[in-house]
């Protein structure tokens, strides 16, 4: 397995408040890795750390094999779902994919802005406003639009937030399509029921990883929450 991203011995602290420390972290290609851990524990800061919104004080990020911190030339490998919504709401379903893809260079998108449509169940509402869309239905754009320009890596903070089971798990399998097809994903969640078996599941606290495996050799659902429940436990 080739490594997609790589934290090594980083320290970052905001002012006098360190957050990560000496931490290390790699995700193979095409790995589906799940972020879970209480608030604070560090989430969001690794999550922009490998975006190259921040820089670490010390230690190494490299992204596809780039060193975030020297030449950030990795960014463009990074796609990036948050939990605030990057769409322009007064804009059509393809206006906001046209926008996204000038913006990032791509001279001729129709075709692949029709292949992320039908991917994620948009197709026939390419004239909608964004306002006038359901909130699955935006988070399944936000989703394509963040794929737009074929990132190897995939960040997602809480993408379901607020949705019902349905959206839910349309979106969970779309996102689980593609870490098959070689998409890097890392998923930011409280939610154990957007699990499967065999992800990778990595348990985070005080910016220390207390816990990793597959979601299934970690217990799934059952096993995470009871052994969890008598220790500083993640919000589950
Ligand atoms: N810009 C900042 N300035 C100062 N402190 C910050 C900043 N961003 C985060 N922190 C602090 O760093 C720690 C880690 O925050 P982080 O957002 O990475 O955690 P998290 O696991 O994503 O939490 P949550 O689940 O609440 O989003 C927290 O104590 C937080 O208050």
């Amino acid at each position: 397995m080739t490594d997609a991203v790589v934290l090594e011995d980083v320290d970052l602290s905001y002012g006098s408040r360190a957050v990560l420390s000496q931490f290390s972290l790699r995700l193979d290609q095409g790995s589906f890795t799940a972020l879970l851990g209480p608030n604070g524990a560090g989430k969001s800061t690794i999550f922009n750390l490998i975006a190259g919104l921040i820089l670490p004080d010390q230690g190494d990020v490299r992204v596809v094999g780039q060193s975030m911190s020297q030449t950030r030339a990795g960014l463009r490998d990074v796609g990036m779902v948050f939990q605030q919504s990057a769409l322009d709401p007064e804009l059509s379903v393809v206006q906001n994919l046209r926008y996204f893809a000038g913006l990032h260079g791509m001279k001729k998108p129709t075709e692949r802005i029709a292949e992320l449509l039908a991917q994620f169940g948009l197709e026939g509402r390419e004239k909608s406003s964004v306002r006038d869309l359901n909130g699955g239905h935006r988070r399944r754009l936000e989703i394509a639009r963040a794929l737009l320009p074929r990132p190897k890596i995939l960040l997602l903070d809480e993408p379901t937030t607020g949705l019902d089971p349905a959206s839910k798990q349309a979106i969970v399998e779309a996102v689980h399509d593609m870490s098959a097809q070689g998409v890097t994903v890392l998923w930011i969640t409280h939610l154990l029921d957007e699990l499967w078996p065999e992800d990778d599941v990595i348990v985070l606290q005080s910016g220390m990883i207390v816990s990793r495996g597959a979601f299934a050799e970690l217990g799934g659902a059952e096993g995470l929450s009871q052994h969890y429940a008598s220790n500083e436990r993640p919000q589950l």
